[in-house]
C-alpha cells in the first residue's frame, strides 16, 4: 500500500467536542486544517458521557419535580416508560452514528481522516487507516492533542473476570439490572446511580473513605445528595472499599475491605479518568505516554520546544469538563490563529488568548435531585489559597420563587465574598432547578461585579432566582447589626 503525505497549517487529533472546535476555530482564521478521528465524530461527550447521561436522567427529574406539585402529583405516580426512555437516549447519540457530524465539518471546511494519530516527532502525525494504510501528516504552524480521556479503574483481585461497567455501559446499556453496585462518590457516580435506580435497578454505592460524595465540593451539596438518593432508595454505603470481585453463577460477589460481602447483576467503576496519551506516541517528541498534557493558558505545552503542540479538553487535565474544553478551544484556536500571522497573543488575565476562567470560574452542574451548581470557590479552597472569604448561607426554601415551584422544596445556597475586593468569588447552589441559575453566579464571578451594584440586578419575583437578593440582604445585614 502507497504512504500517502500532506501537509496542512494545523493538525487535530480526536473529533471530541474540544477537537472539533479548535479545527472551527483555525479553520475560520483562514488556516488549513485536518481533524483524525479513530471512532466517532462527537467524541465521549456525544455517545457516552454528557449527552446520553442526561437523556437517561431527564425523565427522572421531571418526574421527581412533578411529583412535589399539587395537583400533578398522582398524574405521575407511576413507574417510568423504560423502553421509551431509552429509545430517547438512542436517539439523543443518533444510535452512536456521527453522519450529521461529518456534514457540519465539511461546512466548516475541515478535512477528516479516521483513524488512530500518533505523534512521529515534531509537528508530524502518522495516521494508521481502518483500511491498514498510514497517513503520514506535517503541520506548517501547530498540532492539537485533542484526545481526551478514558475511564480509569483501579485494579482489583478479579477485576477482568466481573465485566465491569465504565461510564459507556452505564450511560449506553439496553436492559436495566436488577441490582446495580456502583463504586465511587464523584459526579459520575452520583448521577448514574440517580439515573439507574429510577429505571428500576437497586442501587448500592460503595464509596471508600469518609469525605462523603462530591467531595471537590461544597460539604452540604453532597450531603443533600446523597439525603435524595437514599429517599429514592439507594443504599448509599460510605468507608466501603472493594478488597475483591468474582463472578459466580452470573452474579457478581463483592468482598470489601472491612470484610463485608455482597451480590449485584453488574458493578459500575466511576471511578475517575486517564488521559488517552499512552499510545499516541508522545516518546518520538520526548515525553511520557500516558501522562497527561500540562499546558500553559494558551493551552501550549510548556515541555515542548518551539511552541507547536498544544493540548485542550480533558488531555490536559485544567478542568474535565465539556464546555470548559470547548473555552479552551476558542481560546486555543485563536492564539494559534494569532500567531501564525507572527503576531504576538494575548496572554494577560481575561485575555483574549487566555484561558482564565479555568482557574477563576469554572461552572459545573451535577444533574441529581437535588441539582448541584457551583462555580468558583468553594470554602475549603479559598482556605487553601488564603482568600479572606465571608461566608454567606441562605435555606432557598424560604424564598417564595421556591415555595411555587415545588411542595415542601429543600435547598441551600452559598455565597462567597472576598473581603478585600467587594466581590463574589464563589457561588454553590443546591435545590430542584437551580442549574438554571447558575449563568448569573458565572456572570457575577467573572465580572467581578461589585455587591453594591449587584443590589441593582433585581431578580423577578417569585422566582428561584430571589435567592440572590436573599444572600445580599444576609450579607448587609451581617456586615450592618441592627443597633439593640
Ligand atoms: C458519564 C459522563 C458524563 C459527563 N457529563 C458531563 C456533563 O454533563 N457536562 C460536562 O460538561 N461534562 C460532562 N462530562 C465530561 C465530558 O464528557 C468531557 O469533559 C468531554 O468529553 C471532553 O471532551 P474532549 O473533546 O476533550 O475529549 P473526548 O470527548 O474524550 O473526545 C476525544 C476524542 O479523541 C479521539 N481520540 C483519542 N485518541 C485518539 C487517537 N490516538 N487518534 C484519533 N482519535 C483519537 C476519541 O475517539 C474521541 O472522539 C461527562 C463525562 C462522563 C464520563
Ligand atoms: N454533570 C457534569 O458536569 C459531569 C457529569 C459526569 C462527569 N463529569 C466529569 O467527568 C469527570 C469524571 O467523573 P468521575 O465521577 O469518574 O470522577 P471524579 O474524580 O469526580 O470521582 C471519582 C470518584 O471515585 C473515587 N475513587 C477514585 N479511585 C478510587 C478507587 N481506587 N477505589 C474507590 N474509589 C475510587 C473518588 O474518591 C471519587 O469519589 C469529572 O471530572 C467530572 O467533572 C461531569
Amino acid at each position: 500500500m502507497t504512504e500517502d503525505r500532506r501537509t496542512y497549517d494545523v493538525i487535530v487529533l480526536g473529533a471530541g467536542p474540544t477537537g472539533e472546535n479548535v479545527a472551527e476555530r483555525t479553520s475560520a482564521a483562514g488556516l488549513s486544517t485536518v481533524i483524525v478521528e479513530r471512532e466517532l465524530l462527537g467524541g465521549e461527550c456525544s455517545y457516552w458521557a454528557c449527552e446520553p447521561s442526561k437523556a437517561l436522567l431527564r425523565p427522572v427529574l421531571a418526574r421527581a419535580d412533578a411529583r412535589r406539585v399539587p395537583g400533578l402529583r398522582q398524574a405521575v405516580g407511576g413507574p417510568l416508560d423504560v423502553p421509551a426512555v431509552l429509545a430517547h437516549r438512542d436517539e439523543i447519540v443518533f444510535h452512536w452514528k456521527d453522519d450529521s457530524q461529518v456534514g457540519w465539518l465539511e461546512s466548516v471546511s475541515v478535512d477528516l481522516i479516521r483513524g488512530h494519530a500518533r505523534l512521529d516527532g515534531p509537528r508530524k502525525v502518522a495516521v494508521q487507516t481502518p483500511d491498514g494504510g498510514t497517513v503520514l501528516l506535517t503541520a506548517r504552524h501547530a498540532v492539537a492533542v485533542c484526545t481526551g480521556t478514558g475511564a480509569a479503574v483501579p485494579e482489583i483481585p478479579g477485576l477482568d473476570s466481573v465485566r465491569p461497567w465504565t461510564s459507556r455501559e452505564a450511560t449506553s446499556a439496553g436492559r436495566v439490572p436488577g441490582r446495580l453496585a456502583v463504586v465511587g462518590g464523584g459526579v459520575v457516580a452520583v448521577e448514574m446511580a440517580t439515573a439507574w435506580q429510577a429505571l428500576g435497578s437497586q442501587v448500592t454505592m460503595l464509596v471508600r473513605g469518609d469525605a462523603g460524595l462530591l467531595a471537590r465540593m461544597e460539604p452540604f451539596a453532597g450531603q443533600l445528595v446523597a439525603d435524595g438518593l437514599r429517599e429514592a432508595g439507594v443504599d448509599v454505603r460510605l468507608g466501603a472499599s472493594v478488597a475483591s470481585l468474582a463472578r459466580e453463577d452470573g452474579e457478581v460477589r463483592i468482598t470489601l475491605a472491612d470484610g463485608g460481602e455482597l451480590a449485584a447483576d453488574e458493578i459500575l467503576f466511576a471511578t475517575g479518568r486517564a488521559s488517552r496519551t499512552a499510545d499516541l506516541g508522545l516518546e518520538t517528541i520526548g515525553l511520557t505516554p500516558g501522562d497527561w498534557l500540562t499546558a500553559d493558558d494558551t493551552c501550549r505545552v510548556t515541555a515542548v520546544a518551539d511552541g507547536w503542540l498544544y493540548a485542550v479538553g480533558d488531555v490536559n487535565h485544567r478542568v474535565l469538563l465539556t464546555h470548559q474544553g470547548k473555552y479552551q478551544a476558542r481560546i486555543a484556536g485563536a492564539a494559534i490563529g494569532a500567531r501564525a500571522k507572527g503576531e504576538r497573543a494575548d496572554e494577560t488575565r481575561w485575555g483574549a488568548h487566555a484561558a482564565t476562567a479555568d482557574v477563576v470560574a469554572v461552572p459545573q452542574v451535577v444533574f441529581t435531585d437535588p441539582e448541584v451548581a457551583a462555580v468558583g470557590l468553594t470554602t475549603r479552597e479559598a482556605e487553601r489559597a488564603g482568600r479572606r472569604v465571608e461566608v454567606v448561607d441562605y435555606d432557598i426554601a424560604g424564598v417564595a420563587g421556591a415555595h411555587q415551584y415545588a411542595d415542601g422544596y429543600r435547598g441551600r445556597a452559598r455565597l462567597l465574598v472576598d473581603m478585600e475586593r467587594g466581590t463574589v468569588v464563589g457561588v454553590t447552589f443546591v435545590g430542584p432547578g437551580v442549574g438554571e441559575l447558575l449563568y448569573s453566579a458565572t456572570v457575577a464571578v467573572v465580572s467581578e461585579v461589585p455587591l453594591e451594584r449587584l443590589w441593582h440586578a433585581v431578580p423577578a419575583f417569585p422566582t428561584i432566582s430571589e435567592v440572590w437578593l436573599r444572600l445580599l440582604e444576609t450579607y448587609r445585614d451581617r456586615q450592618q447589626p441592627s443597633p439593640s
